[in-house]
């Protein structure tokens, strides 16, 4: 599903109105009903429930006062908090209509902001209609008192498009924001309901259309993107064929350091349907790799770490059908970093470049530009290493990610609770997932499934998209979250790769 920054649907509504004459009252009039209809969905019997709605000085405003509107014919118990003097027209109409079917309206000011806490104290719903898509500045004063008591002590809170205080380009809190029970939001999700602490803040989210044309969209073809199983394919298993037929996965990693990552990435790769999967490693854990699974076949190196003489080794096994994936806990050994460089200058095929060889490459994009089919899988912390940038600037920033990728002719996957993946055109955001992948050793889970479905398709955006979904829906089916091996993890990766298949 397409994902869209404030000017996007901004944009979109403004030529729903003046390309086809789809009048902005119609669109808030839709706003406002899907609304009600998302709350009846969640509710059932809205005329058992009492309703305050907060309604600001924007449009988000007018779609509140519709909803009020609305919500009067199933109950009396509904008021309108006016926290502004100026109204746009539309919401001038809609205050009209709601005062002529003797609605009750409150102006908030200085004097009754203590009678205006306990009407959200009293009230069962509190709706959230003060700021939309057109947050434009860090909200203070009586809008951010407001905000606070709403947080404090509404018994459930319903977001009009977006809560309030949140941006909807970054996720950001700007001052204060609304902590959401249920956000409905139009025709698109933001980007702020999908990066943090938006994506918290928004609690559910619904998505509802409000008739903005399809042609619109069409002409705006869109970057950003919520990552679902229709961005991706499993490779394909045929009924004739051999281990040949689904590909060698090369991992190297491993060093006196690190034992189970290089271990876990192979597990996974063998898990992703990969035909073969060679395992270049310390002794340790080529012996761990084969306690493990049999199906491994470990080559052992019999130094601590990776150095240039390993490449010889290494380079007969790889030909441009294999896919390679370097650096589950390859440690950071100044002699590996020359043998990344070297081992990375001698072949052609599609790499996955994980965990310290993105350290160790630091001073080296110039190799991986000049390079096809290089994905590379850091953490922010990683990211901000390789760049050479502070962590708040790279994490959740989609448009470095982006920018990246496109600079260095990479597949980026910046690995987070909101995964971003781009190949320098679009942007994917990955939300599956929990906190039973907040261990050590999920990362490398991850980077073995992407060699694994590499080896089997070469196509380095659709593998990463799925390996990335996938781990996140196998966390996901773990039913004590937090508590798993990261094995447990593992096993899960079959059963969601036939549900994702269906
Ligand atoms: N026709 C349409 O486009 C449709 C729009 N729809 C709905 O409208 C919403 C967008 O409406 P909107 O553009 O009027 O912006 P909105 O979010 O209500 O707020 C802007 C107002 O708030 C003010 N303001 C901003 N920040 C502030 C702060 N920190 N502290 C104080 N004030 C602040 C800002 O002031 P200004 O920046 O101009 O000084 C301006 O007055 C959208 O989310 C959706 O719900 C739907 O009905 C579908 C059709
Ligand atoms: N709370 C969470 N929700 C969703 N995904 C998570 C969460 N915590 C971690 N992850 C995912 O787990 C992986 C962790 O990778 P990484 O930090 O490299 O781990 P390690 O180096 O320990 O293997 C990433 O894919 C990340 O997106
Ligand atoms: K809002």
């Amino acid at each position: 599903m397409r994902l869209v920054t404030s000017n996007e649907i901004k944009m979109l509504d403004q030529r729903a109105i003046k390309d086809f004459g789809i009048n902005s009252l119609i669109l808030m009039e839709r706003a406002g009903i899907s609304t009600i209809e998302v709350m009846w969905n969640e509710f059932k019997n809205l005329e058992k429930y009492s309703y305050a709605v907060f309604c600001g000085p924007g449009n988000n405003g007018g779609d509140g006062l519709v909803i009020a509107r609305e919500l009067l014919n199933y109950t009396e118990a509904v008021k309108v908090i006016l926290m502004s003097e100026k109204l746009t027209s539309e919401a001038t109409t809609n205050l009209n209509i709601f005062k002529s079917l003797g609605g009750e309206v409150i102006k908030l000011s200085d004097d009754n902001i203590l009678e205006v806490v306990d009407i959200i104290k009293s009230s069962d719903i509190i709706i959230d209609a003060i700021f939309g898509v057109g947050l434009s500045k860090n909200v203070v004063g009586i809008y951010a008192e407001i905000i606070n008591f709403i947080n404090l002590y509404s018994n459930y809170t319903v977001s009009v498009d977006i809560p309030s205080g949140i941006s909807a380009d970054t996720g950001k809190i700007l001052g204060t924001a609304i902590r959401s029970d249920l956000t409905v939001t139009f025709e698109f999700p933001k980007i702020g309901h999908i990066l943090f602490p938006g994506r918290e803040f928004s609690g559910k989210l619904k998505v509802v259309k409000i008739g903005i044309p399809k042609v619109l969209q069409d002409l705006n073809p869109c970057d950003k993107i919520l990552l679902t199983k229709d961005y991706f394919n499993i490779p394909k298993r045929f009924k004739e064929s051999n281990k040949g037929t689904y590909g060698k996965v090369v991992i190297i990693g491993g060093s006196k350091d690190y034992i189970g990552a290089p271990v876990l990435s192979s597990i996974a790769a063998i898990r992703s349907g990969a035909g073969k999967v060679l395992l270049f490693s310390t002794e340790k854990s080529a012996t761990v790799a084969l306690n493990h699974e049999l199906g491994i076949i470990p080559i052992a190196i019999s130094k601590d770490y990776f150095d240039k003489s390993h490449i010889n080794l290494i380079l007969p096994y790889i030909d441009e059908k294999t896919s390679v994936v370097i650096g589950p806990g390859i440690g950071r050994n100044p002699s590996t970093e020359e043998f990344i460089v070297e081992l990375l200058k001698s072949i052609n095929s599609p790499a996955v470049i994980d965990a310290d060889a993105i350290y160790l490459l630091r001073n080296h994009k110039n190799i991986l530009s000049e390079k096809k089919n290089i994905i590379i899988t850091p953490h922010p912390g990683e990211l901000s290493n390789f760049l050479e940038l502070d962590i708040d600037s790279v994490k959740y920033n989609y448009k470095l990610v982006k920018e990246t990728a496109e600079k260095y002719n990479l597949l980026l996957v910046l690995k987070d609770v909101t995964t971003i993946i781009s190949d320098g055109e679009k942007i994917f955001f990955n939300v599956t997932g929990n906190t039973s992948l907040s261990k050590g050793g999920s990362g490398d889970i991850l980077s073995g499934l992407i060699g694994g479905f590499l080896a089997q398709s070469s196509n380095v955006l659709e593998s990463s998209l799925a390996a990335v979904y996938i781990l996140g829906i196998a966390s996901e089916l773990y039913e004590y979250e937090g508590y798993n091996l990261i094995t447990e993890i593992l096993n899960n990766i079959p059963k969601v790769i036939a549900e994702v298949k269906e």
